[in-house]
């Protein structure tokens, strides 16, 4: 299945402050995209406009998932990958991973992998009966981002995903991502680090704007 993601004019204030505004992307199996810019750029804000998760955002974001489809929500055909791992600490590695197969499921007719399998190819698969808080930081994002893998979703969009992790950590996440591309699959990633992805283009994002409140001072300005 052919699959496309656009997001079209995306604009987002919070209060007086104008996040980013005309937001426009098109995306299409085997590319991807970087969010970059300094913090408090706007880079996460637009990556959860993008799925429905900012209240009073302007504009609309969707995916073509066939020849002729109907537009559909992104969030249908996306996994999202936080800045937070949301996994409890208290339950075990593969109780989450578990809980979020479940959960999330699979778009059209692709599949995950097993829960085991999605661990060992982070490395971790003896970590897997121990509990989420146990784990170190890099070990949490790792198996945070084996979620990833045990549902099949064509649409990433991941907020600093190496974050925590080792060189080696990087590498094998960077081969991860490159196979989901070259299996046809679409990345958005907010990020300070270069990801070394296949057909990566970049969005910059140059920061908030305070909107003018009053007119009057202005104009005394
Ligand atoms: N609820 C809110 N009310 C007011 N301002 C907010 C709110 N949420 C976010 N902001 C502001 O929106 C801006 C964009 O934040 P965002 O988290 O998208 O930045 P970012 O580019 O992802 O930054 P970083 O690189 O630090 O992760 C920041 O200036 C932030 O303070």
């Amino acid at each position: 299945m052919t699959i496309a993601v656009r997001a079209d004019d995306l604009t987002v204030s919070r209060g007086d402050l104008l996040i980013f505004s005309g937001l426009s992307l098109s995306l299409v199996a085997g590319e991807s995209l970087m969010f970059t810019g300094p913090n408090g750029a706007g880079k996460s804000t637009a990556l959860r406009a993008m799925l429905g998760l900012v209240g009073g955002a302007e504009g609309k974001s969707w995916l073509l998932a066939g020849d002729g489809a109907e537009p559909l929500p992104l969030a249908f055909a996306a996994h999202y990958l936080a800045h937070l791992n949301a996994m409890k600490p208290e339950m075990t590695a593969r109780e989450n991973l578990d809980f979020w197969k479940a959960l999330t499921g699979d778009f059209g007719d692709g599949a995950g992998m097993a829960v085991d399998d999605a661990a060992d190819a982070v490395g971790l698969i003896d970590v897997l009966d121990l509990p989420f808080g146990f784990l170190s930081a890099g070990q949490k994002r790792r198996i945070a981002f084996s979620r990833l893998l045990c549902s099949h979703r064509p649409v990433w969009l991941l907020d600093e995903p190496t974050a925590a992790l080792d060189s080696a950590a990087k590498t094998l996440f960077s081969g991860l991502l490159n196979a989901h591309l070259a299996a046809g699959g679409i990345v958005i990633a907010a990020t300070h680090e270069p990801l070394d992805l296949a057909n990566a283009r970049e969005m910059r994002f140059s920061g908030p704007v305070r909107l003018a409140t009053d007119p009057f001072m202005d104009a005394e300005a």
